[in-house]
């Protein structure tokens, strides 16, 4: 697949978020004398021009970005310059004639490769207060960077710093942006003034990464509570992951026992399972995630950034064919790139005492580390080629953005050990594992954030909720109330209730406790039992749910005055519509609380739901874009609100539960005839974007996309890999792709004339947008979007470049296609408005 093209079509805005607002593009020619604002973006420039100086002491702007500069030789002669754009360069050395620029306020330098700041820079820009600096090679910042007085912005991400002592001292300082660096401490005094600030991607130590995602308010709290008293732990999250029967359950079990521990095949794993397993000092935190193809849709739900892996590999049915690498390596390796590329993975060879021979065993363990090696260094070469493809391009600049997204990839860091061959029976095998996983673990060139800092009340807390479970002062399903735990909590102590809160952050997020606060109807739930909560995913999620349904007992049907016919209606509008009821998920749920001894009304209605009000559950499973909820009676909705782009659609009652209706699950679909019904045929008139993904769609993409996008428009048909739906007079069509082996997700919406195709690209905005919430998911991904020459038989298409600035910019206007009809490269020609969106469109990003 070619890549890349050259054509510009929307008129770039450059910068997201914050500062996009304060930008403004200045359109003014670069020879237009006596202006005080001069353009020069997008101009293939080596060197200044000249036209820059013509009455330079006028000039108080200057936009240079996205050029090949090297050098800004002479730019301080404009020393009334108040803006100065040199971002998406080539500078190396940090332009030290801009400490003459003594009115600079806003100083853009991001993208470009400048590995240090020379002193005696900073302290004579007194007026600066905005400065982006992010995507450079920045190892450290100049020690009087904190003398620049009036910064009140600064984004230095995507660097490679180590400390951030030298902000200490900038008073004004409000918003800091500084993710993905290499920052293992934050000073304290640092977050006195800020009103903004981002660290995400970064082996955080002081404070952990799980607090600073709290914002500042958990910050600042942790830092008071360190005062008191502070302690260093070790602690890993540990996911054991792998085909099914591969001994994922058999290796997290013995690890925990340090002694073989043999698992029956009716004791398979259903869903997840947690253990915490103390090991010298250090804790792993071990999730053992069933392999049945059936529980992948929830995996993202509990997968999180930076863990060690273990990936089970059953070497008694390895066959050294390609497939079976596919089938129980690379599936799983390309899985883990994609969704937590920053992750270590060690390989475990089980079954070994299965294998007929040494001979065998040693030709297996060869040929699957060569293959991973292999498999490591063609995505590398592969991003290698993709980089100097756009490089060696007649203008490079064109494509920053893409190569920015090149180097982001290339810089995360998959690490794959050395396939280890553990035969599970053995007890000095087991040893060996356990020994083996702490050396690996507690290298930190491994998995550098292993070590954090914490008060001591953080762990005093966890104990205390711990003991208020045993004593019963909490029920022993684990679900409390946030008032109660404070009350409970704040009557024995004198803690703060925001402290508290605090802690309880960052217990759930390292997976301690469960308290999703963002989703409003669970904002007062903690689960301080997650392993409860997980059952009850199993009572649903799980590969027998048929026979689960089957076996319902007749007396429980009765109870609920069920016949069994429309137990029979269940099963079949499960097999056939993957649509489960509201009605069986209340009962599957409450078997499950049975067996754990909690059965109680009260409880099952808290979870599931009652009356208009959805459970805990059905809220979890939603918010996971694991289900979408399907009115059964009714698939098509005559009152469905015509769609508005400039007016931000909202779902009638979202939050109602009705024990009537169900839910559908996308993923057990087997067909998309009604989805191929609704739509009808593809016509020329179409208008029709592929969005290609790299190296793959990912696994559970698409179901994903699906809820996400049919669960906003009340009248959708859902298929396997395909679903339409209609809003007002717009039908649109979703579907999974292979075009010469590259994956994409096609969108088309059928032309309803003239009038109506700015609605129609506002759909596929609105989808393409969808996407980019989801793709945040899975940062290994390179995508690109093109529109395909609508001649049948045609291979040509027309590629959009900035394809992400109207997506998520919401606005733009076609500014360099002209024409009002396009050709394509085998000489079709086309009206412009089905190729690309060329009107203007309104700037709202819902
Ligand atoms: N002989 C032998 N049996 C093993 C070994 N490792 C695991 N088993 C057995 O293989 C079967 C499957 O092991 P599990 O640990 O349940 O596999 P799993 O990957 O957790 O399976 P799922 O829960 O289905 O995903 C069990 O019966 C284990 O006792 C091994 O090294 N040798």
């Amino acid at each position: 697949m070619e890549v890349y093209g050259n054509l510009s079509v929307i008129a770039t805005c450059p910068f997201m978020g914050v500062e996009r607002s304060d930008y403004v593009l200045s359109c003014l020619g670069p020879n237009e004398q006596g202006k005080r604002e001069k353009d020069y973006a997008e101009r293939k420039l080596k060197t200044l021009p000249k036209s820059i100086w013509d009455n330079n002491k006028n000039v108080t702007k200057i936009d240079l970005q996205k050029n090949r500069l090297k050098h800004v030789h002479g730019i301080s002669q404009l020393a009334n310059l108040a803006e100065l754009n040199l971002s998406r360069n080539e500078i190396v050395d940090f332009p030290q004639e801009i400490r003459d620029l003594h009115q600079l306020k806003t100083l853009y330098i991001n993208q470009n490769n400048i590995k240090c700041i020379p002193l005696d820079v900073f302290p004579s820009l007194q007026n600066l207060q905005f400065l982006k600096l992010s995507t450079n090679r920045l190892v450290e910042l100049p020690s009087d960077i904190n003398q620049c007085q009036s910064l009140t912005y600064l984004n230095v991400s995507n660097n490679c710093l180590k400390d951030l002592q030298a902000l200490v001292g900038l008073a004004k300082l409000q918003d800091l942006y500084v993710e993905k660096n290499r920052l293992t401490d934050l000073p304290e005094e640092l977050f006195e003034n800020l009103t903004m600030f981002k660290a995400t991607g970064n082996p955080l130590r002081k404070p952990p990464e799980e607090v600073c995602v709290g914002g500042l308010k958990d910050i600042r709290s942790y830092f008071t509570m360190l005062r008191d008293s502070s302690s260093t732990i070790k602690s890993v999250k540990t996911m054991f992951l792998g085909s099914s029967m591969a001994g994922k359950s058999t290796l997290c079990r013995s690890f925990d026992k340090c002694h073989p521990v043999k698992v029956d095949e009716a004791d398979r794993t259903v869903g997840i399972e947690i253990k915490e397993v103390e090991k010298r000092g250090v804790r792993f935190l071990c999730w053992d995630f069933a392999g049945q193809e059936e529980y992948y849709i929830t995996h993202h739900v509990f997968i999180t950034p930076q863990a060690f892996v273990i990936l089970a590999i059953d070497l008694s049915s390895y066959d050294l064919t390609d497939e079976s690498f596919k089938e129980h390596v690379s599936f799983w390796i390309s899985n883990i790139q994609l969704r937590v590329p920053d992750s270590v993975v060690l390989p475990v060879g089980t079954h070994i005492d299965l294998c007929p021979d040494k001979m065998d065993i040693d030709q297996k363990k060869k040929d699957i580390d060569s293959k991973l090696q292999c498999m490591l260094t063609e995505r590398e070469e592969t991003l290698q080629q993709l980089n100097k493809k756009l490089q060696g391009s007649d203008d490079p600049s064109l494509y920053s953005d893409q190569m920015d997204e090149l180097r982001r990839l290339r810089d995360y860091n998959l690490k794959v050990l050395d396939l280890l061959l553990v035969d599970c029976t053995k007890p000095e095998d087991i040893q060996m594992f356990q020994d083996h996983i702490l050396r690996e673990a507690t290298n930190k060139e491994n998995l550098p954030s292993i070590e954090r800092t914490l008060p001591g009340i953080y762990q005093e807390v966890e104990g205390e909720i711990q003991d208020l479970l045993q004593n019963d002062e909490i029920p022993q399903h684990g679900r409390v109330t946030l008032s109660d735990l404070l009350n409970i909590h704040i009557s024995q102590g004198d803690m703060n209730p925001e402290n508290l809160k605090c802690i309880l952050r960052y217990l759930h997020r390292i997976g301690v406790i469960v308290w999703y606060e963002d989703i409003p109807s669970l904002k007062e739930d903690v689960f301080v039992k997650p392993s409860v909560l997980i059952s009850l995913f199993k009572a649903i999620i799980r590969h027998d749910l048929v026979k689960q349904i089957q076996d319902i007992p007749k007396q429980e049907l009765c109870r609920r005055r069920i016949l069994n016919k429309h137990r029979e209606t269940w099963v079949t509008d499960y097999v056939e519509k993957a649509t489960l009821h509201n009605m069986a998920i209340s009962i599957l749920v409450q078997k499950e609380l049975k067996k754990l001894d909690l059965d109680d009304e009260d409880i099952v209605d808290e979870i599931v739901g009652k009356g208009s009000r959805p459970g805990s559950l059905m809220c979890l499973l939603q918010h996971f874009e694991v289900c979408l909820p399907a009115k059964i009676a009714s698939q098509l909705n005559p009152e469905a609100p015509e769609f508005r782009p400039s007016r931000r659609w909202v779902h009638p009652n979202p939050d109602v539960y009705d024990p009537d209706s169900a839910c559908m699950f996308p993923s057990y679909l087997k067909n998309n005839d009604t989805v191929l019904k609704m739509w009808g045929e593809d016509k020329l008139s179409d208008l029709n974007v592929h969005r290609y993904f790299s190296p793959e769609i990912p696994y559970g993409f698409f179901h994903r996309l699906i809820v996400k996008t049919c669960s906003f428009y009340p009248v959708h048909w859902v298929g396997k890999d395909q679903c339409c739906f209609r809003s007002g007079n717009t039908l649109t069509l979703v579907k999974t792709k292979t075009v010469n082996e590259d994956q994409c997700i096609e969108i088309r919406c059928k032309d309803q004339g003239q009038d109506e195709i700015q609605k129609s690209w506002q759909m596929v905005r609105e989808i393409m947008n969808r996407m980019d919430e989801l793709t945040q998911e899975w940062p290994g991904l390179v995508q690109y979007v093109h529109t395909p020459c609508k001649e049948h038989g045609c291979s040509a298409y027309f590629p959009w470049r900035d394809w992400k600035d109207w997506v998520c910019a919401g606005s733009g206007k076609n500014s360099s296609v002209q024409e009002e009809k396009m050709t394509c490269n085998n000489g079709h020609t086309r009206r412009t408005e089905l190729i690309y969106p060329t009107g203007l469109f309104s700037s709202d990003c819902t």
